[in-house]
């Protein structure tokens, strides 16, 4: 059975950060486990409050994982703090873990900022490099790469700009552009898109988490980086097509489109 950990905040309505990832491991079929970083007041209409852990209890978790039951993949979520982020970049360092997916997350779905300022810095100089790939969305790469993106053209500028710095695999969603919801994935000066048309659904909360939990599910299953990140665009579209409708803002995935058996 393949182990597949994530490290991330929480969201008590189901549809975004620890609870997505767990519930995308699930229909993979891999066995999942979580490291906390913060709990999130959440739910399909916003962000209420945020309490993070203490860098001494993010240790503790993450040595109750490592010492027991080592993942195949960590996926890595939302970490809002510089100290905490300190914790995840020594801790990986010491356990070296093979596939590291960097989901930076900045803001939420509904516009609410889950990174401090202070720790951005932490985040790109520390942890970053320790990952195989990032999956920022626009907005995130925008902050990324210092320059607003409005095009296709420009998600690559972008990518070639973030690779000034990075040497994994960087996949640019475009999931915030109107018309289209076509990824870039680069790497080495090698473009790669996904395409993909507008799904005429407004129920995308936690998209951005599920993508990187998927992908990180296909690395531990042993698929390559470009099949990993081709089966999990697949996996969140059919996630997205299936238009389950829960909540009063922006809902949550069904995870079980794939599972469920429909006559
Ligand atoms: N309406 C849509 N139709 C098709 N694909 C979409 C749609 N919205 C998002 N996606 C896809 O979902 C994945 C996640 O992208 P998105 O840009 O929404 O991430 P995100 O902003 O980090 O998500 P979140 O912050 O909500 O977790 C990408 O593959 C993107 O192309
Ligand atoms: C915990 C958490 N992580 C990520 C996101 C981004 O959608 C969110 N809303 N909440």
């Amino acid at each position: 059975m393949q182990k597949v950990l994530t490290i991330a905040g929480t969201d008590p309505s189901g549809g975004a950060g620890a609870q997505a990832d767990l519930k995308t491991f699930m229909a993979h079929k891999v066995y999942g486990m979580s490291v906390i970083t913060a709990l999130v007041a959440q739910n399909t209409c916003g962000v209420r409050d945020i309490m993070n852990v203490t860098p001494a209890f993010l240790k503790e978790q993450f040595d109750c994982v490592f010492e027991d039951i080592f993942p195949d993949a960590v996926k890595i979520g939302m970490v809002s703090q510089p100290e905490l982020i300190e914790v995840i970049v020594e801790k990986l360092k010491q356990y070296q873990p093979k596939n590291i997916v960097v989901d930076p997350v900045m803001v939420s779905t509904s516009g609410d900022r889950l990174l401090a300022q202070k720790a951005l810095t932490m985040l790109q100089k520390e942890l970053l490099p320790l990952a195989q790939i990032i999956t920022p969305n626009i907005p995130e790469a925008e902050v990324l790469c210092e320059f607003s993106i409005e095009s296709k053209d420009d998600m690559v500028k972008a990518a070639q700009k973030i690779a000034t710095n990075y040497h994994g695999y960087i996949l640019i969603k475009g999931g915030h552009f109107e018309d289209c919801a076509d990824d870039l994935l680069y790497h080495d000066g090698e473009e790669i898109w996904l395409p993909c048309v507008k799904i005429q659904n407004p129920n995308t909360h936690g998209t951005g988490c599920t993508l990187s939990s998927a992908i990180a599910s296909n690395l531990a299953l042993g698929y390559d980086m470009v099949s990993s990140v081709k089966n999990a665009k697949a996996y969140i579209t059919g996630a997205l097509k299936d238009g389950m409708d829960l909540g009063k803002g922006s809902g949550p995935l069904n995870h079980c489109w794939n599972l469920m058996n429909k006559a």
